[in-house]
């Protein structure tokens, strides 16, 4: 069996490499940067005023001669004992270094004086370039594109960005036991909800979500169903993956002309976690078990999406907090607990079943247990992945 990191590894090694395109900087937001980004302008362009007031020269009193506004710079150059009324974001006029903010500020027509301590050198003024200047790199390949960035991307000369295409992902539901009317369920039936679950967390990564099944558990229609998602990117099914006699996921993938890489994860849950390849497709056969697919698809499936957007940073991060009780020993496979945070600790959920979707959609956490960890008390740290769960 294989450890979570090996896995992962895997996982990412074996991601499809998405084509880069040029999108609009806004359209590009979620998703990572294809190559380095250097700002093709300075900013602030030139020194600039950071509040409304008045840009001086000297110790004053001052005769104000002028304005420069945000668009409309003042054109000429300011001596000793002249001001001009200034506003926040305008250029600095020649000869001024400072700003009279004017709270602190007495004028009488043209006539200015400072009623309060008078502002020391460089007060109140955005040196030109103190941002970034052109040439300097300001974001780096495999940089997630935020609000944040789209702005600073826009703000350094740039109206497209190259990043990767979003892959088109198959998700398949699997198993004679799924209905897809929630409304309409027999007795012998459960809703197929792992395929809308999965399709959640991909789309919110941008991905292209084709929804195919819920698939009998029949070998040719699982190959049929296979056959039907040979232009997907990634292929992800959930259910069938383990030892029974309707587990076919394993062999119709052979049929279908994949190679498995790896089957079985030292982990819990998730633990029947298989991965294939056929020609540039990824295949992730996710444990049927709603809980597992959703950390195998946390832990597995979403990195290897950033992998193949070109994410510089592809596995989920781990923080340390505080267990708000105590923990037992960790066993022979490395355990993913549900549990909350407060903000001040964390706590397991009461159900631990790889079943329990209730205490799943109550949980923020998942607390990461490594194999034969010793026992914890309350108080101690532990280390977790947060869920963007809600
Ligand atoms: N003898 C053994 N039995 C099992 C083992 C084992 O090692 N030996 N592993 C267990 C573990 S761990 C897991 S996890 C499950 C995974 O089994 P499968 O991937 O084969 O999943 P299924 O048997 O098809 O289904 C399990 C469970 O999940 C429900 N399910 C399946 N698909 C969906 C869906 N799309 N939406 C909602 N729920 C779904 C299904 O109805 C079952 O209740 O195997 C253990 N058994
Ligand atoms: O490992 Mo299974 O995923 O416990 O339910």
């Amino acid at each position: 069996m294989l450890s979570v990191a090996e896995a992962q590894a895997r996982a990412l090694a074996l991601a499809p490499k998405m084509p880069v395109v040029e999108l609009d900087a806004a359209a590009a937001a979620g998703r990572y940067l294809a190559s380095d980004l250097h700002a093709r302008r300075t900013q602030p362009p030139a020194d600039l005023s950071a509040m409304d007031g008045y840009a001086i020269v000297g110790d004053g009193p001052w005769t104000v001669i002028g304005e420069s506004r945000a668009g409309a710079p003042f054109g000429s150059a300011l001596i000793d004992g002249q001001a001009v009324r200034i506003s926040t974001g305008a250029h600095m006029p020649a000869g001024a270094d400072r700003v009279l903010i004017q709270e602190n500020a007495e004028r009488t027509g043209d006539h200015l004086r400072c009623t309060e301590d008078m502002p020391g050198r460089g007060k109140h003024v955005r040196t030109c370039g103190f941002d970034f200047s052109e040439g300097d790199l300001v974001l780096g390949a495999g940089s997630r594109i935020g609000a944040a960035q789209v702005a600073l991307a826009i703000t350094a000369g740039h109206s497209t960005l190259p990043v990767h295409e979003a892959p088109l992902v198959a998700v398949i539901d699997s198993g004679d036991e799924l209905s897809v009317t929630p409304e309409d369920c027999a007795p012998h039936q459960i809703p197929a909800s792992n395929g809308a679950m999965l399709t959640t967390l991909l789309a919110r990564m941008g991905c292209r979500v084709e929804r195919i099944g819920p698939v009998p558990d029949d070998r040719q229609a699982l190959v049929d169903a296979f056959a039907s998602a040979e232009r997907a990117d990634f292929v992800i099914t959930s259910g069938g993956a383990s030892v029974g006699d309707h587990d076919l996921i394993r062999p119709a993938l052979e049929e279908w002309g994949a190679s498995l890489d790896f089957w079985k994860v030292a982990m819990k849950p998730g633990k029947p976690l298989l991965i294939a390849q056929r020609e540039n497709q990824l295949i992730f056969g996710l444990p049927g078990n709603p809980v597992s697919s959703f950390v195998t698809a946390f832990l597995f499936v979403l990195p290897s999406v950033r992998a193949a957007m070109g994410a510089a940073e592809t596995l989920p991060r781990l923080v340390t907090l505080k267990a708000g009780c105590s923990l037992p020993a960790g066993g022979s496979r490395q355990e993913f607990i549900r549990g909350s945070w407060d903000g001040l600790s964390v706590t397991p959920a009461d159900s631990q079943d790889s079943s329990a979707l209730a205490a799943l959609a109550a949980s923020n956490c998942l607390i990461a247990r490594g194999i034969d960890a010793s026992p914890i008390s309350a108080g101690e740290a532990v280390e977790c992945y947060l869920l963007e769960n809600g």
